[in-house]
């Protein structure tokens, strides 16, 4: 997979880049990332990639010129990628968009800032997308964590252990089960037995449980929206 980011604070990026397992997953060429600054693609001496916007209002507004500049340049070669805009009231990314947008060859992500971006970029883009329901300053961290997200998902990215792990929760939008090293006790606080029995089906069971009942718990409407789309098995309704 191939995703351009289109920015004017690119070093944001840098160390989202460079460390942890999407660092290596870049420097591996599993994936490639490439950021790029908006103001590259301005042709006047000033750089400017911003102006007051019309009607007057507060801040300032991303101009379209130097975003069209640099998708058109990004876009002279290669598969035409599938293009997301990071906004606050865009559609909201979950775990399920995650699974759908790894599937994508390319991606591209603009990043607002300032009041956003001129309303004619949204020509170009194909999905906007909002991580939750409050007001950042830019959209480069709602990028990061989207690219996060989906970049996990791609085969030989996590490893094999993890993406099985991954497949059976995470991607119906399960939360997770608990997790216990050692010591096996902690200031009273014992791991429950059957993580010690090393009795595997057992465990799974266990783990299954504690994921389904802590879903059930605090997020009741991803289970309705599973039992809806009939991804629950049998036992797992019971
Ligand atoms: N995704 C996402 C986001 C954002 C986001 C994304 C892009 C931009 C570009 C500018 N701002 C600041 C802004 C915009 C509008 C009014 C005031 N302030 C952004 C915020 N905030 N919260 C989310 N879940």
């Amino acid at each position: 997979m191939r995703i351009d980011v289109l920015t004017v604070l690119p070093g944001l990026f840098d160390c989202f880049l460079k460390e942890g397992v999407i660092g290596k997953a870049i420097s591996s060429g599993k994936v490639e990332v490439k950021v790029h600054n908006i103001r590259d693609f301005t042709t006047d001496k000033h750089r400017v990639v911003d102006d007051v916007p019309y009607g007057g209002g507060p801040g300032m507004v991303l101009k379209p010129e130097p975003i069209f500049r640099a998708y058109d340049e990004l876009t002279k070669e290669g598969e035409k990628p599938y293009v997301l805009l990071t906004e606050p009231w865009g559609e909201k990314f979950n775990q399920e968009m995650a699974v759908e947008l790894s599937k994508k060859p390319r991606l591209m992500i603009i990043c607002g800032r300032y009041e956003g971006v001129d309303e004619r970029v949204k020509s170009l883009v194909d999905r906007e997308v909002s991580i939750g329901d409050y007001v950042l300053t830019g959209g480069e961290l709602p990028a990061m964590v989207i690219m996060d997200a989906v970049l996990r998902l791609i085969p030989g990215v996590l490893g094999n252990l993890e993406s099985l792990r991954a497949d059976s929760f995470s991607d119906r939008g399960l939360l997770g089960y608990p997790n216990y090293t050692r010591p096996a006790e902690f200031r009273g606080m014992k791991v429950p037995e059957v993580l010690l029995s090393g009795h595997h089906k057992k465990i799974e069971s266990w783990r299954k449980e504690q994921s389904l009942r802590k879903t059930l718990e605090r997020r009741p409407e991803i289970i309705e929206n599973l039992k809806r789309k009939g991804l629950l098995t049998k036992e797992e309704l019971e």
